[in-house]
């Protein structure tokens, strides 16, 4: 099992100077084939700090409308408190392997530390290592996937928890308010209070040929929003006009997804984004993305103030459950 860790695969790998050929992506997806290095738009950056709520509104709703992803500067969110967030993560991932084995996920649940074992539909494998667990509502929480070492991970992972709450809500508002409907409705239209927090911790280890590999692959998150804080180093990009572009590093920013579920149930007015991340050669890179879902039995679909004769559901209603298994299976929606 250890050697199936990314994080093994790249110790050898380092010193042999190449990567496995099932790392190796095929011409159209290889990065620096298909990395765009014009001149590069920057996704749009929101100060949550700008008092003027109607002129806040605006710019969380034009760049979810334009990009489907923006960075999230002055949120109020402590610099210590995501520090820290990142500080234990990191030290976690740099336990040794057998101390990491102990979360490994078990069949049938989406928690735990693992490496994505199956191969996507062209054999390749992904250069990255994860770690997944719940940290809303309480009653989600599973402990026996949240690590004991380092001694202050769990308090960590709380307290942070606890200041994105509200920065969900703030987003969840102001696209309410985007949409020209009363501020809870997107809330509420995706479970209200019941919205469910899982955060995943990415780890891609520093990587010889990072012109070959892809860390996670082109994909839109299923989530209704998702909110992540990188380390330093750069890595992800965004598909817009036809083209992969880099997202500038911003210190202290968060990065704000818009998911599918927003998508749909605005009607396609918001866009999920496309998007997917390289790797660095020295370094290794992190990510603490946060997704935002309904529960499993929530029902999701076009909000029916936003339909009409005009304007035709784009999308089908189900429960989001149904949603994940047609997407994870390739099945049509
Ligand atoms: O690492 C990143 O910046 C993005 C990761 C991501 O897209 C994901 O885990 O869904
Ligand atoms: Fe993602």
């Amino acid at each position: 099992m250890e050697f199936e860790r990314v994080q093994a695969i790249a110790s050898l790998s380092a010193s042999l100077n190449t990567i496995p050929p099932e790392f190796i992506r095929s011409e159209h997806e290889r990065p620096d084939i298909t990395t765009y290095r014009g001149p590069v738009p920057e996704i749009p950056v929101v100060d949550l700090s700008v008092a003027d709520r109607t002129r806040l509104t605006r710019a969380i709703a034009d760049a979810s409308e334009e990009w489907g992803i923006f960075q999230i500067v002055n949120h109020g969110i402590p610099v210590e408190v995501v520090k820290e967030l990142q500080r234990v993560g990191k030290e976690f991932f740099e336990l040794p392997q057998g101390e990491k084995e102990a979360y490994v996920t078990g069949p049938g649940s989406i928690e735990g530390y693992g490496t994505k074992l199956q191969k996507d539909l062209e054999g390749k494998k992904a250069w990255v290592d994860y770690l997944f667990h719940f940290v809303w509502p309480e009653s989600r929480i599973n402990l026996k996937f949240w690590p004991e070492k380092p001694e202050a991970y769990r308090t960590a992972n709380k307290e942070y928890a606890k200041h994105l709450l509200r920065i969900v809500d703030e987003m969840l508002s102001s696209l309410s308010l985007g949409l020209g409907l009363e501020e809870h409705t997107v809330k509420e239209a995706v479970g209200g209070d019941e919205l469910e927090m899982l955060l995943k911790i990415n780890y891609y280890p520093p990587c010889p040929r990072p012109d070959l590999a892809l860390g996670v692959v082109a994909h839109a998150d299923m989530s209704v929003v998702t909110i992540l804080v990188p380390n330093e180093v750069p890595g992800l990009q965004v598909f817009k006009d036809d083209r992969w572009f880099d997202v500038k590093y911003i210190p202290n920013a968060l990065i704000v997804h818009i998911g599918d579920q927003v998508e749909i149930l605005s009607n396609g007015k918001y866009k999920s984004v496309l998007h997917r991340t390289t790797v660095n050669k020295e370094k290794a890179r992190m990510s603490w993305p946060v997704f935002c879902s309904p529960t499993d039995e929530t029902v999701v679909g076009p909000l029916p103030q936003l339909v009409g004769d005009e304007n035709p559901a784009k999308f089908k209603t189900k429960k989001y459950k149904d949603y994940c298994y047609c997407k994870l299976n390739k099945l049509p929606q």
